[in-house]
């Protein structure tokens, strides 16, 4: 009975999506979203489950990490190239320089594997072309640096033999290729950017041939109205890869429909198979996703993605970060927090210091994590709700504890409680206070609290019988 209660309410957060669309006549689209609702597969079901993820931007723009001709750049560090005061060339020649004598795939994935994610999202191309593996389709590629060596592949071997997923990130906007055209304004500008989608594609195809076990493509650098414009071929494109690699995970970003529509097609329909605008954003409830899989790529500056000498601004601590992990599972959604490592190779210590503290409580409170979902309950002054997926047990992230030490909880109706244990302490039983029809008050045992906690409940249907589980309240 829970569980179907459960799944009326997922349906109803897609219905309500298509809702949306049935109001108005639907216009016919053949360059739109090609499924409604979530994928079921077994792939994307692994992706869901994953919670919690890592990002890596690495490439040249690590090099000057911000600053040129001794002047900082005042925007996020990988886009130092498109600054006035940089010149091409001279950005360019970095690649001269590139030779991170340091790096170890096997030490990055050591850490990502103590933190505790499933997936990692690796830059292959950012927006200035640099490629991080060996292409054949350009010269400006790790081969033709001082180090050679490809960086891609020892990445997803390292990775893939701790299990922790691939997915590969992939700017389509790129500063080097002089066939790149913001807008498609003259025949020759038509001519150029037929030939930069052929190499776009050949590129692809390239990664997806060299890199098989690679899960999925995080797309960037599609806003221009140049691909916007290229619907069709950028939905062949996405038809091709797809039957390269059945299961691969393709984000809302990749393509526009032949209106120009992105993320949301002309009907409403997200296109591709997960949302990919929550970037450094997360939803505030459960109607903002709108019954689709998302996930919330995040930097732990306010805006760096590439390594930055300077960190302006506010630096998320690991409560903060911990909370916004809580916020997006509880909402469906994975957390992928991003790491900008060193030139020479090495992750810089802040990063290494949050890796470390989120490790640790991933180390005691990951069950609360992977496998995930929307419990159907709001946010609590307390914290968030997360129902593991295909069970009756509920979690409770707790990030504010009330003076009064009792956390009020409130139950779908007919839902009673079984069982109250703290997750990082099985020992310790709670015995809800039962205030009202599925109503309880956990009495914390405790005032203080150095890391938040969790709380599981294992829940049962109690329609049967009507006696309370627990004391009456006085
Ligand atoms: C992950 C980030 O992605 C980017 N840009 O993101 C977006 O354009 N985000 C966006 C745009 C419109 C709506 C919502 C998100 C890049 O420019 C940036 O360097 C970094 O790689």
């Amino acid at each position: 009975v829970i569980a179907i209660a459960w799944n009326c309410v997922n349906a109803a957060h897609v219905n309500a999506q298509q809702t949306a669309t049935t109001t108005q006549k639907p216009i016919a689209l053949q360059h739109g979203a090609h499924r409604i609702g979530r994928r079921t597969d077994a792939d994307m079901e692994k992706w869901r489950a994953y919670g919690l993820g890592q990002f890596i931007h690495w490439g040249l723009y690590s090099i000057p990490a911000g600053e040129w001709n001794g002047k900082q750049y005042s925007g996020a560090a990988e886009w130092l190239k498109s600054w006035k005061e940089v010149s091409a060339t001279a950005y360019d020649s970095l690649m001269y320089q590139f030779n991170p004598t340091k790096f170890n795939a096997e030490s990055w994935a050591e850490t990502a594997k103590q933190m505790g994610v499933k997936y990692v999202t690796i830059t292959t191309k950012h927006h200035d072309g640099f490629c991080l593996w060996p292409s054949k389709y350009t010269n400006f590629t790790v081969a033709n640096s001082p180090y050679k060596k490809d960086i891609i592949g020892p990445l997803v071997k390292a990775y893939d033999k701790r299990g922790i997923d691939v997915i590969l990130y992939f700017s389509i906007m790129d500063w080097h290729n002089p066939d790149w055209r913001y807008d498609i304004k003259t025949r020759e500008d038509s001519i150029a950017f037929d030939r930069f989608k052929q190499f776009t594609r050949n590129q692809l195809l390239e990664l997806l041939t060299l890199y098989p076990t690679a899960k999925g493509l995080w797309f960037d650098g599609t806003w221009d109205k140049s691909w916007v414009k290229q619907a069709a071929f950028a939905d062949s494109l996405e038809k091709e890869m797809r039957a390269m690699r059945p299961g691969l995970i393709i984000g809302s970003r990749f393509r526009a429909d032949e209106y120009g529509k992105r993320h949301f097609d002309s009907n409403g329909n997200m296109m591709g198979d997960y949302e990919q605008g929550w970037e450094r954003k997360i939803p505030e409830k459960i109607a903002d996703v709108h019954g689709n899989d998302w996930d919330c790529v995040m930097t732990v500056p306010e805006n760096q993605w590439g390594y930055s000498k300077v960190w302006k601004g506010h630096i998320k601590t690991t409560d903060e970060l911990l909370e916004m992990l809580a916020k997006c599972v509880s909402l469906d959604g994975n957390f992928v927090l991003n790491f900008g490592p060193k030139p020479d190779g090495t992750l810089r210590t802040e990063e290494l210091d949050l890796a470390k503290g989120i490790g640790e409580w991933m180390g005691i409170n990951s069950e609360a994590i992977y496998n995930g979902e929307y419990a159907g309950l709001v946010k609590q002054d307390w914290g968030y709700y997360v129902k593991k997926t295909g069970t009756n047990k509920i979690y409770m992230l707790v990030f504010n504890v009330p003076v009064s030490g009792a956390l009020n909880v409130v139950l779908p109706s007919r839902t009673a409680i079984s069982k109250v244990y703290d997750l990082g302490n099985p020992g310790q039983n709670y015995a809800p206070e039962e205030i009202g029809t599925s109503a309880y008050f956990i009495h914390l045992k405790q005032q203080t609290f150095k890391r938040p906690f969790v709380i599981v409940l294992e829940t049962a249907d109690n329609s049967k019988n009507s006696g309370a589980q627990y004391q009456k309240a006085k």
